[in-house]
């Protein structure tokens, strides 16, 4: 179904006597020329090339199974009549679902970040990569349980806000009194209410446990500014990079002392990624990311079969992700293979969250 937009808002709300109203609107100016909208309402001339590389990236994307779109540098086209200036919305150029609005608004800020060589001297600034891999092996062997990545969330898109009194320094250092090998710690600060600050601040507090920066990567630019601002892993979405991406950004971790964790969601995705050399780390998401559905036997699912022993092979770690609130949760997805698990809502919920850990382990996972 198409919606006429007209500055943003729906003309369907707008009373149709403000349309006869011309002094709302702006008398546009005819320029036969591209122009985008940008996060503040305000246009942009887009270099006409770009249409034509966004739309051969989703059409190399499809290829591969990936629904997820990038965001078409104009927004909605401009659509005139008389002097009035309208946007039409339709399926092409609206996001189709929450993981697709989540990465149009992370393409749209992208748009004007300093160039890349500007990272570079606070890359080399930044505090000394911290082994994220290494860290999750020695928990796994000191407990015998999957090493917990726990996650420091404010908010979610399904979930609303989860912690009013969201203090992320104090809850990173509960987690780490928990027994947490790793930290998550989400910096997306307009779904997730999460900053780079945050991470930041973490990591300046003396907290030793490596942390995740949990972001949507779309553009190997975040992966420095990851970097600059203390993270030791970060987090890529198969659902959004097509393999090239993946594999480039994989390299360019590596040169940049980063631990990619690569996340899927489905057997495609999965396939996908098993056939990407130096992979060591897997995330399988048991929430889906387009309907926020939450399903624990996922895990189990893709580590079944063929999967399961190409990951044996490789010595991959794979990382059980959301939807994990008991000891029996926790246990069904050791059974299914994972030797690491990524938590956020069961745990950072608790008043305390230490004593959160150990009610979803079941007992206490702390090193004292
Ligand atoms: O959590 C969401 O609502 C969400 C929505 C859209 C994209 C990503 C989303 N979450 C990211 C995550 O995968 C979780 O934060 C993480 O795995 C922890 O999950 P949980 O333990 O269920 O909080």
């Amino acid at each position: 179904m198409e919606t006429f937009f007209l500055r943003g808002s729906s003309l369907s709300s707008i009373p149709s006597s403000s349309l006869n109203h011309r002094s709302t609107f702006r008398p546009i100016n005819r320029r036969p020329c591209l122009r985008a909208q940008q996060s503040d309402g305000s246009a942009t001339d887009i270099p006409p090339g770009e249409f034509k590389v966004r739309n051969s990236q989703d059409e190399i994307a499809a290829t591969q199974g990936i629904r997820i779109r990038r965001r078409p540098p104009t927004g909605p086209p401009l659509h005139y009549v008389g002097p009035f200036e309208f946007r039409l919305q339709n399926e092409g150029n609206t996001p189709r679902n929450i993981l697709e609005e989540i990465v149009w608004n992370k393409d749209t800020e992208m748009r004007g970040k300093k160039p890349l060589y500007t990272l570079k001297k606070a890359v080399d600034m930044a505090p000394p990569p911290r082994d994220f891999i290494a860290a999750l092996k020695a928990s796994y062997l000191r407990t015998g349980m999957p090493a917990l990545i726990a996650e420091v969330k404010k908010a979610s898109p399904s979930r609303g806000v989860l912690r009013e009194d969201f203090d992320p320094v104090e809850i990173a250092k509960a987690y780490e009194k928990g027994g947490a090998a790793c930290l998550s710690v989400l910096t997306d600060a307009k779904y997730f209410q999460g900053s780079f600050e945050n991470l930041e601040a973490i990591r300046n507090a003396g907290v030793t446990c490596p942390i995740l920066c949990k972001e949507f990567i779309v553009d190997a630019w975040q992966l420095y500014y990851a970097r600059a601002k203390g993270a030791d892993a970060v987090l890529l979405i198969a659902a959004i990079l097509p393999d090239l991406d993946i594999k480039y950004m994989t390299k360019i971790c590596k040169l940049i002392g980063l631990t990619p964790l690569v996340e899927v969601h489905d057997e495609n995705e999965m396939d996908r990624i098993l056939e990407i050399d130096g992979i060591q780390l897997i995330g399988i998401n048991n929430r889906n990311l387009e309907t926020f559905e939450v399903d624990i036997s996922n895990t189990k699912k893709l580590l079944e079969g063929e999967r399961g022993e190409k990951i044996k092979q490789k010595d991959i770690i794979v990382v059980g992700e959301s939807g994990l609130f008991t000891p029996a949760d926790v246990a069904y997805v050791q059974e299914a293979g994972v030797k690491a698990i990524l938590v956020g809502e069961s745990i950072v919920k608790q008043k305390d969250p230490t004593i959160g850990i150990a009610e979803l382990f079941g007992k206490d996972i702390s090193a004292a």
